[in-house]
């Protein structure tokens, strides 16, 4: 199983979308469309709303779908997955809290549930896939890619993001990590970002061997 980690627009789709042409290799992608309805209401809508309000919200049910995810039989002997319940919680919602926008009682119970879940579920993964991007070609790629609810994202919230990437994959300096790391920096157009692809594609679809 390989997870695809990145900023927001950092590519993660476009590379799932790529690979979801070989034979062999389930691809599954994060479950946004839910995030932006549940029954009838917008949890990331609201969270970029007022995040002190609906972080914890939003990123409850980020959990719930990301495991539900994980959980899924295989129905191929290649999984690529779209992020992780783990950058759910090491990056998103340690993020709300971090900047003072999740209240302390909100991210203990958060973590709770988190702590339970990877004791008692298994969450197998591989090889951790991380498109290495600045923020400012994310914030470039945000913009051209236009979610309604994501126009409120300033540059520096990307930065952020950016910062618990690095710390986490790249410096090891916040949380441990559950599998080797493969960076790939993708800051490039998209031709030479498939070249890349191209490049370390045995790396990547041999990884579970
Ligand atoms: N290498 C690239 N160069 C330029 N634009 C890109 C590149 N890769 C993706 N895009 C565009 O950037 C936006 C975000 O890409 P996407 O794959 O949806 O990112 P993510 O899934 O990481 O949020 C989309 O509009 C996509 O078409
Ligand atoms: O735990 C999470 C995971 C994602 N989000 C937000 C960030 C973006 O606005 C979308 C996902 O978009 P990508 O383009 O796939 O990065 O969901 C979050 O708030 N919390």
């Amino acid at each position: 199983q390989i997870w695809i980690e990145g900023n927001i627009a950092s590519g993660k789709t476009t590379c799932l979308e790529y690979f979801s042409k070989t034979s062999d290799i389930e691809v599954l992608t994060e479950p946004v469309s839910k995030w932006r309805n549940v029954q009838g209401c917008n949890p990331l809508g609201l969270m970029y709303q007022d995040p002190s309000r609906w972080g914890l919200t939003l990123q409850t049910y980020v959990q719930l779908t990301m495991l539900d995810r994980h959980v899924l039989p295989m129905s191929t002997p290649v999984r690529m997955m779209e992020r992780s319940i783990y950058s759910a919680k090491y990056i998103f919602a340690e993020n709300l809290y971090k900047s003072g926008k999740m209240p302390e009682v909100d991210f203990a119970v958060l973590s709770e549930w988190f702590e339970w879940i990877i004791k008692n579920i298994a969450i197998p993964v591989d090889l951790i896939v991380y498109l290495q991007t600045s923020p400012q070609t994310c914030y470039e790629r945000l913009k051209q890619r236009c979610r309604d609810e994501e126009k409120v994202i300033p540059l520096e919230y990307l930065e952020s993001i950016h910062n618990l990437y690095e710390d986490w994959l790249i410096h090891h300096k916040s949380f441990e990590v559950p599998a080797p790391v493969l960076v790939i920096p993708a800051d490039h157009d998209l031709k030479k970002m498939l070249h890349q692809y191209e490049e370390n594609r045995e790396k990547i679809l041999m990884a579970h061997c």
